[in-house]
């Protein structure tokens, strides 16, 4: 019998070992394109597996990733695939976990307290892995209460920043969170270059400018950011951001938290990872006027020491997520403990495409200050939008959740123009879902248009080297009669804790395996 399996080419298999190496350590398409000296358009070919290697060029690539490819039986690590019989009908309640991006900004905020934090019900996921390993390296404890998913943290008087594990640090862009509460106790220091999904450039020119009025000068030069920090003179800091975005909101927050004195942040982020630091740091002793706007007015302390325990708050694109596993494969499922407060634009836009939803009465969190609902999706007829749909910084439809949407705009009735304006090259990995079935047309990199219903049917794809596309091809895959294979999931550990097993509980069929 021929399975998908078997019908993988060599090339394609060396391309996902390719993939996740390159993954592994932390660069991207263009990063590796830089060293081996040619185009990214060739690494997304090698990557692809559509693409001849010789020997040579192999050889080159495993150098360049210290990868071990060569021979290819010798390599590192066996990147995990998913198989998944499809066309099913899923039912059932799933619980939106903890927030990846509140659990980074959490842990580092961490630093700014001398006593012990214990962070509740943290997601076991690898983005939250490599800070604490970042953590660890310059000597904070960091353990998981056993038994839980709890951390608990309590930091040395003095910092080892020499001993950072470059390697932890250089595979997530969270990384640079670490200025915000670094700047304000050591004069000098230095940091790793933050990396992360491959989602084309991302600057960290807005952090820059946010950490400037504190003080803050930084030299980038051999793979490191050189931070000189001047005196705090104490007087009153305003900070204007140039982008409304959330971690450069973070990081101004923990300059700000971490300095006696008034600091006024304009601009500033309200997202939900934005809302759960500041409550954190309101446990810490810190006063912050205006959770939840753009004006953000912190009174800071410059020696906080408080042994503090937070709930981390549950994550709006886990629950996006969710909600779409649900949507596309015309099921009656429930998602519970959504944070309603962040899911409304995405409620009413998937409410004018037809969608029929019950939500139950708000709760609270254990955190005591964000509103939960739990959401019952039922089957429905969806039709396109009659607009474009397209991202906004909270409030709006949130940057993460805009790739759900294109899958969504596939089982819609019509034609729907996505547009991801935020991200350089991350609606090209959306156009994976043609290979499922679907009609997607890459505009330009930024403009997706999708004309649906479609009819799925399984398909085996590498998956794309970005959190959010990973998810929405996997969930394609759900919705496609027929089996699919998905090679190198991996990624998916980053942001999402066993996903797969989660959705299982949910009548989905799918397999595990490893070559
Ligand atoms: C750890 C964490 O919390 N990560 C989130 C955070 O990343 P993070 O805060 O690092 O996001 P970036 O600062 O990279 O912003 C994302 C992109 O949006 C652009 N941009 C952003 C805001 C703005 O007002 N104008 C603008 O142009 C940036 O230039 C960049 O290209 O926010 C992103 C956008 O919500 C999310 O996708 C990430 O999941
Ligand atoms: C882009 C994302 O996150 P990060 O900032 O961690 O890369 C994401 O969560 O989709």
């Amino acid at each position: 019998m021929t399975t998908l399996e078997d019908s993988t080419t060599p090339l394609a298999e060396i391309g996902s070992l390719i993939r996740g190496a390159r993954q592994n350590k932390g660069l991207t398409q263009a990063q590796l394109a830089e060293r081996l000296s040619t185009s990214q358009s060739a690494i997304a070919r090698i990557e692809q597996g559509s693409q001849n290697l010789s020997v040579d060029m192999l050889a080159r690539i495993s150098a360049a990733l210290d990868a071990g490819l060569l021979p290819i039986a010798n390599t590192p690590q066996r990147p995990t695939h998913l198989r998944v019989h499809g066309g099913r009908t899923l039912s059932g309640t799933i619980t939106v976990n903890s927030s990846k991006n509140a659990a980074v900004a959490l842990l580092c905020a961490s630093l700014l307290n001398r006593g012990r934090t214990v962070l509740r019900g943290v997601a076991n996921i690898v983005e939250v892995d490599r800070i604490v390993a970042v953590l660890q390296s310059i000597g904070v404890e960091v353990e998981w209460v056993e038994g839980s998913r709890d951390l608990e943290i309590r930091r040395p008087a003095e910092l080892d920043l020499s001993g950072i594990d470059d390697d932890a640090a250089r595979r997530t862009r969270s990384i640079i969170m670490f200025f915000g509460p670094l700047l304000g106790q050591q004069p000098t220091f230095e940091l790793p270059y933050a990396g992360g999904c491959d989602l084309g450039t991302r600057t960290v020119e807005p952090h820059m400018i946010a950490l400037r009025p504190f003080g803050l000068d930084v030299t980038a030069s051999a793979g490191e950011y050189r931070a000189v920090v001047a005196p705090d003179d104490g007087e009153p800091v305003r900070v204007v951001l140039t982008e409304r975005g959330d971690t450069v909101t973070e990081n101004a927050i923990m300059a700000a938290a971490g300095r006696d004195g008034v600091t006024v942040i304009r601009n500033a982020s309200p997202n939900y990872m934005v809302q759960d630091l500041c409550f954190y740091l309101e446990l810490l002793g810190v006063e912050i006027e205006g959770i939840g706007s753009t004006t953000l007015t912190v009174r800071g302390r410059s020696h906080i020491d408080a042994d503090v325990e937070y709930h981390v708050s549950e994550d709006p694109v886990e629950a996006m997520s969710l909600l779409t596993a649900g949507i596309v494969t015309d099921s009656e499922i429930t998602v519970a403990r959504v944070p309603i407060e962040f899911m409304e634009i995405e409620l009413a836009v998937l409410s004018e495409m037809g969608l029929r939803y019950s939500l139950s009465p708000e709760y609270m969190a254990l955190n005591g200050r964000t509103r939960l609902v739990d959401i019952t999706v039922h089957p429905s007829e969806l039709k396109a939008p009659i607009d474009k749909i397209h991202p906004m910084p909270f409030p709006g439809l949130n940057i993460d959740n805009l790739p759900f949407f294109a899958l969504i705009a596939a089982c819609a009735d019509g034609h729907t123009t996505i547009h991801d304006w935020v991200y350089d090259n991350r609606a090209i990995h959306l156009t994976d879902l043609t290979r499922l079935g679907a009609n997607v047309r890459l505009l330009d990199p930024h403009r997706l248009d999708v004309d649906g219903p479609t009819h799925w049917s399984g398909a085996e794809i590498s998956c794309p080297p970005a959190l959010r596309p990973a998810v929405v091809i996997l969930l394609a895959m759900l919705a496609a009669k027929g089996t699919s294979v998905l090679r190198g999931v991996d990624i998916i550990r980053r942001g999402y804790e066993q996903l797969a097993d989660r959705l299982i509980e949910l009548g989905a069929q799918i397999d595990t395996f490893q070559d």
